[in-house]
């Protein structure tokens, strides 16, 4: 059989509250996740035995063993499949790259005729959401997954200032866990009220990741000092997104942004574009 390629988009998590917590430790949810226009490539094709091999700007770092998502969602399903995963996003960044590599390894192995299993949160919290790798708003702690139609494209420059930052510390360092969940999502597609309500909503994650990490603190400041209509941080961090009014307005505060930081990762894209 072909090789077959897949796609891993960037997830951005527009808003994300922490309601809760279960008594297992892992914390309740309620989340707006879009994708980006930008994300790792895999390719897939059957071999004697499940492989992997890591290339790519973004591949120092990333393990290319049994801890690697990709191969682990292979395994999962018993899949014989030797995959070349390229990384061009940045590890450990809030924008899912581990979990929805393996969310693609996932299409990929339904499209070659195997049958997912239900329970895929196993793989990590993020796992549901990067399958169906469409917008939707996520709940539970991220096995709840429900399409949200009617928001509109958002042009946005994604920027990371390469400090990884793990999530659980993020989690541990919260002081709040109980916090109200997001309001009725606006689905009419009009770009400015939606950016005012998601103005209103929050990342609760932020303040935690900011004690790890402070340099968050800089990175939104700077999309803000170059036009961003919103800045915020996505997941636990440290990647954050600012939304533009047009995609060439992105465009040109990335190029600004990368020329004064050449250190951080500044990516321009389009949220919610698919
Ligand atoms: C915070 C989020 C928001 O989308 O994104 P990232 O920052 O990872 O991109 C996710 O919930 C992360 O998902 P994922 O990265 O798959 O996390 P997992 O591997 O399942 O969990 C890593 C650790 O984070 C904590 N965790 C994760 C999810 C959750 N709902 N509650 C938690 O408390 C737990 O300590 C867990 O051991
Ligand atoms: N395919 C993968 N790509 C990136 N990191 C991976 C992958 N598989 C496992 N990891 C491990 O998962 C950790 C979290 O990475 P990632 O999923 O990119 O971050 P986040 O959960 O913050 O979105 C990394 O530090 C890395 O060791």
């Amino acid at each position: 059989m072909a090789t077959i390629e897949a796609f891993a988009p960037a997830k951005i998590n527009l808003t994300l509250h922490v309601t809760g917590r279960r008594e297992d430790g892992f914390h309740l949810l309620d989340s707006l996740v879009v994708f980006a226009d930008l994300g790792d490539r895999l390719w897939l094709r059957p071999a004697r035995q499940a492989g992997l091999s890591v290339t790519g700007p973004m591949a120092a770092g990333v393990p290319a063993d049994a801890r690697n998502l990709a191969l682990r969602a292979a395994r999962l399903i018993g899949a014989a499949v030797d995959i070349r995963l390229e990384k061009t996003l940045p590890a450990a960044a809030g924008i899912g790259g581990g979990s929805s590599d393996a969310a693609a390894v996932l299409r990929a192995l339904r499209q070659m005729g195997h049958a997912l299993p239900d329970r895929l949160e196993d793989l990590g919290a993020d796992v549901p959401v990067c399958l169906l790798a469409r917008a939707a708003r996520m709940s539970g702690i991220g096995e709840v997954v429900e399409p949200v139609e009617g928001l509109p494209a958002l042009p946005a420059v994604l920027v990371n200032p390469r400090v990884a930052v793990s999530t659980p510390d993020v989690f541990r360092r919260l002081e709040r866990r109980d916090n109200a969940p997001m309001g009725p999502i606006p689905q009419n597609g009009d770009r400015t009220a939606f950016i005012d309500w998601l103005a209103a909503q929050r990342n609760d994650l932020q303040p935690a990741a900011e004690s790890v990490a402070p340099v968050i603190g800089g990175v939104l400041r700077g999309l803000e000092a170059e036009g961003a209509l919103l800045a915020r941080m996505s997941g636990s961090g440290a990647t954050c997104f600012g939304l533009f009014d047009t995609p060439e307005a992105a465009r040109a505060a990335a190029g600004r942004l990368s020329a004064a930081r050449p250190g951080w990762w500044v990516a321009p894209t389009v949220l919610n574009s698919a």
